[in-house]
């Protein structure tokens, strides 16, 4: 059961070190529910390392974090039952049909017999795959494989669907289709945080914006509709501003080199 209000993550004052390297700190956010929020960053802001916490991978013990009302320090089965995660790198049994890694999921949840069917039979409709479901998965292509895995990332009906990268590695029109799925599962109420580096994946216009948040040096720099973030700069040229790394004093170095060569 879902209350109102509820259905989304919140963040607080959350850091990580691995050993001497910071790569979190004091993160801090809540999902706008209900809508598509991207987690914007370059290579190394800390995307990974977030998921590997917000799916327990890793544990922090500086900050919280809250999964659809529940706390995930005191009640972690209870909040990782409301989230649906797809990882950078897949986890799919190659040699068994779509079907087959469905039933097999459901299972772990817990969800059997014709419970289970109607569910698959769902989660393969809303990605498009439902043809697919008596194929091997090695015979599919790398970005069916995707799709299968944000359906079976679906079906025991999570509050908050969390994709790491979910397009890496894919053609231009794969990944566009992926990034269209998504974003209808968000039109159609599901909290979405989508971790990404690439800017086009994030519908910028002021209609029909989603929410960014973005992670540069394992802090939050932004967070807020992207069409309000971009304001008359497209995204790219924004975001490259803001994560533009050069220290003054890297710009003294650079302009004193060009003065020396001329
Ligand atoms: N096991 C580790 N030991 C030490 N430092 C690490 C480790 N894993 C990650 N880091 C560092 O922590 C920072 C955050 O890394 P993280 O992988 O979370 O970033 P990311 O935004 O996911 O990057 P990418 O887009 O390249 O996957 C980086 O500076 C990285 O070098």
């Amino acid at each position: 059961m879902s209350r109102t209000g509820m259905n989304t993550l919140e963040v607080s004052d959350l850091s990580y070190r691995y050993g001497e390297k910071q790569a979190l700190k004091d993160v801090s956010f809540r999902l706008h529910e209900g809508h598509f929020t991207a987690l914007l960053g370059p290579n190394g802001a800390g995307k990974s390392t977030l998921f590997a916490l917000l799916t327990r991978l890793f544990v922090s013990d500086q900050g919280r974090i809250n999964i659809a009302g529940h706390d995930l320090a005191r009640s972690p089965r209870a909040a990782l039952s409301k989230i649906g995660v797809v990882f950078q790198q897949p986890t799919l049994d190659l040699d068994m049909s779509v079907m087959m890694n469905m039933r097999y999921f459901a299972a772990l949840h817990g969800i059997k017999g014709r419970d289970a069917a109607r569910r698959i039979d769902q989660a393969l409709e809303r990605l498009d795959m439902r043809e697919r479901a008596g194929e091997r998965v090695r015979s599919l292509n790398g970005g069916h494989r995707r799709r299968m895995e944000i359906a079976r990332a679906l079906l025991h009906e999570p509050a908050v669907l969390m994709l790491d990268e979910a397009t890496v590695g894919l053609d231009f029109k794969s990944r566009r289709a992926i990034v269209d799925h998504v974003h209808d599962l968000a039109d159609a109420g599901l909290t979405v945080f989508w971790a990404t580096h690439l800017v086009d994946e994030i519908r910028t216009e002021d209609a029909d914006s989603d929410d960014v948040i973005v992670l540069h040096q394992g802090r939050v720099l932004a967070h807020e509709p992207a069409a309000d973030l971009r304001g008359t700069q497209s995204l790219a040229d924004r975001f490259m501003e803001m994560t533009d790394t050069e220290s003054p004093a890297d710009a003294e170095t650079i302009e004193s080199s060009a003065e020396a060569l001329t």
